[in-house]
């Protein structure tokens, strides 16, 4: 029988989690989610221009950096932290002292589910993050540890205990999270479609990870969740999370971690342009007709044990198979470099995941 996650998990975390937001915009969503956030502490990266104030509202624990505060922190080594893109994000997991992330967009509102209850995401990711997956061997019935349900017949007993879960990939009704493609074709496609599971993405196959609605477990994979190099003076955006995504998914692989997807949704509130998000894609999306196959034949050593030793032997990988694609794929190695450069030097080994909250 298949253990469910502890049904006051959210209260069991509430030290143990930070929420980390990128934003460029006054932070009035919060309201909405206050009854779900309040008692957790929030890292706001601001993007843009750091002299302009965000608003949060009151009663919020948060933190927030600036561009001002990555350069003063990382000094030359925030030339990894990307400009004018979401991509930014990625500072607040290296500067959260906590053991789990949940990361979300500001134009991401609560959803209901189809009884007409507030979904409260968050308390689903930490159910998903707190229960094992189970990459080896798909269970037809899904979520093996979810209330009501279990293993099915023929389900081998040495695999159902499972493996540590890394990744908790949430859902979008309303908006969905298309590409700009899709978007210009469908611009009145709206996703009314609730499905009411969590599956685990079995070993050996990758997926589009969406920053949107996203929760991780920092400590088993947060030194691989850099989201690339985007934005300002770079050559595609709107990839940042995908990368970070088929870097997390192979060294999930390599590691025996688990990543899932399904169940939380949030209500998507707004769509982006389509026709600057086909400028930030376009490059992307015949580029990512040979990223994939890349990350498809990736081999990791057994040597590489760790997750920051996993992610620079994909660097270098990186480097010399895709470096020809285009120079750009040279510079995103070298800052996958520098990323874990950075996130060494503010979480020495051990250290970070015990600490309390404040400004690194
Ligand atoms: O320059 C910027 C633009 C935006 N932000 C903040 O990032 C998120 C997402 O912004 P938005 O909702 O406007 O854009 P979407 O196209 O819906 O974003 C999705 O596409 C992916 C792009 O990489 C991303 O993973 C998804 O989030 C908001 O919080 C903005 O305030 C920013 O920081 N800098
Ligand atoms: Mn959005």
């Amino acid at each position: 029988m298949a253990a469910a996650a502890s049904s006051n998990a959210t209260t069991l975390l509430k030290d143990e989690l930070d929420i980390v937001i990128p934003t460029i915009r006054n932070l009035d969503f919060l309201e909405m989610w206050r009854p779900f956030f309040e008692p957790y502490h929030l890292i706001i990266v601001q993007d843009g221009d750091p002299s302009k104030t965000i608003k949060v509202p009151e009663g919020f624990d948060y933190e927030l950096y600036n561009r001002n505060d990555i350069n003063r922190i990382l000094g030359p080594r925030s030339s990894c932290i990307s400009f004018k893109d979401s991509a930014c994000r990625c500072f607040g997991y290296m500067v959260s002292k906590k053991k789990y992330i949940f990361t979300i967009d500001d134009d991401c509102f609560v959803a209901k589910d189809p009884s007409g209850k507030d979904i409260n995401s968050l308390q689903q990711h930490i159910k998903n993050l707190l229960s094992p997956s189970t990459p080896f061997f798909f269970n037809t019935l899904y979520d093996p540890y979810r209330e009501g349900a279990d293993f099915v017949r023929g389900y081998p007993f040495s695999l159902r205990e499972g493996v540590p879960t890394a990744v908790s990939h949430g859902l979008w009704l309303n908006i969905p999270d298309y590409d700009a493609p899709t978007q210009l074709v469908k611009p009145r496609e709206r996703n009314a479609r609730y499905v009411d599971a969590v599956l685990t993405i079995p070993k050996g196959t990758l997926f589009p990870m969406c920053g949107m609605n996203l929760a991780f477990d920092r400590d088993l994979i947060g030194p691989a969740m850099y989201f690339g190099l985007m934005g300002d003076g770079q050559p595609i955006g709107r990839y940042d999370d995908m990368w970070a995504g088929w870097c997390v998914k192979v060294i999930c692989d390599h590691l025996g971690l688990g990543v899932k997807t399904g169940l939380p949704y949030i209500w998507h509130s707004k769509a982006s342009n389509p026709f600057v998000n086909l400028k930030k894609e376009y490059k992307g999306i015949f580029w990512q007709e040979e990223i994939i196959p890349f990350f498809q034949s990736a081999v990791l050593p057994k040597e590489s044990d760790t997750v920051q030793k996993c992610y620079i032997e994909l660097s270098k990988q990186v480097k010399e198979k895709l470096g020809k694609v285009d120079p750009y794929f040279d510079k995103l190695a070298d800052a996958m470099v520098t990323w874990i450069e950075a996130w060494d030097e503010l979480n020495p080994a051990g250290g970070s995941a015990k600490l309390a909250n404040g400004k690194a």
